[in-house]
């Protein structure tokens, strides 16, 4: 079981500019990829395509062979989980920590990411830093193939950036779950990936646009 990104082509709209120009991609089970770019380049949206959150444009993304999507029938959930850069944003405010936990599924929930008083407060009573480590609770108790893991730890100090990743690659690891890391921080990519994919590196040459949308429109990088 590989999550694949095939000659991934995306764009916000019918008209606006390649966000996402020709990716393709592999992560096997229990890989660590880091994804590294400057901001604006388009990291999160291609991590959105390799987690099912949008379509692609054209080309592909699979898991096993089909797109990576929740079987609602079966009461499966998505096999790529995704937890989201903006924490806050990922979580339904009227909802206690242990809801949006218990959602997600059923299991121990790691005190070191989650400490037992954070449970009964609600999305805007923890700090972003917490909210980011809830969020990676959340996707590892849904049991996925795959994680996503989009700045996860952008929102905490040095310490706390080491024992969320030390944390989450030891269950990674044991469980054989092939993550996407995202990251604009190289030297924490450096640490945590098994290797380091560079954004710029997935982009298809000038000119190679599907319906010849002219090149100068294509983002590539904003900064
Ligand atoms: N929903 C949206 N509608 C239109 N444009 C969008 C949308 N989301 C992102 N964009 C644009 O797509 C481009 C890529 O954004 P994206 O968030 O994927 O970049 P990123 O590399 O993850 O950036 P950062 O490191 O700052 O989070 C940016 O120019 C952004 O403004």
């Amino acid at each position: 079981m590989t999550l694949l990104a095939e000659d991934v082509w995306f764009r916000y709209g019918r008209r606006g500019p390649w966000v996402v120009r020709g990716a393709s991609l592999a992560v096997a089970p229990g890989e660590v990829v880091g994804l590294h770019g400057p901001s604006g380049a388009g990291k999160s949206t291609l991590g959105g395509l390799l987690a099912g959150l949008v379509a692609p444009s054209r080309g592909r993304v699979t898991v096993d062979g089909v797109p990576p999507r929740p079987d609602r029938r079966a009461g499966r959930p998505n096999p790529v989980q995704f937890a989201h850069q903006h924490a806050h944003l990922a979580m339904d405010p009227r909802w206690s920590v242990r809801e949006v936990l218990a959602e997600a599924g059923a299991g121990e929930v790691p005190a070191e990411l989650v400490p037992a008083a954070l449970l009964d407060r609600f999305p805007h009573e923890i700090s972003g830093g917490e909210a980011q480590r809830v969020n990676v609770a959340r996707a590892l108790l849904a049991g996925p193939r795959f994680l996503v893991a989009d700045e996860i730890t952008a929102s905490l100090d040095a310490i706390g950036q080491a024992r969320v990743w030390r944390l989450l690659l030891a269950r990674v690891r044991a469980r054989g779950i092939g993550v996407l890391a995202i990251s604009h921080d190289r030297p924490l990519l450096d640490v945590v990936a098994d290797r380091v994919v560079a954004f710029a590196d997935l982009t298809a040459p000038a000119g190679a646009e599907p319906d010849g949308t002219s090149p100068d429109r294509a983002i590539t990088g904003s900064w």
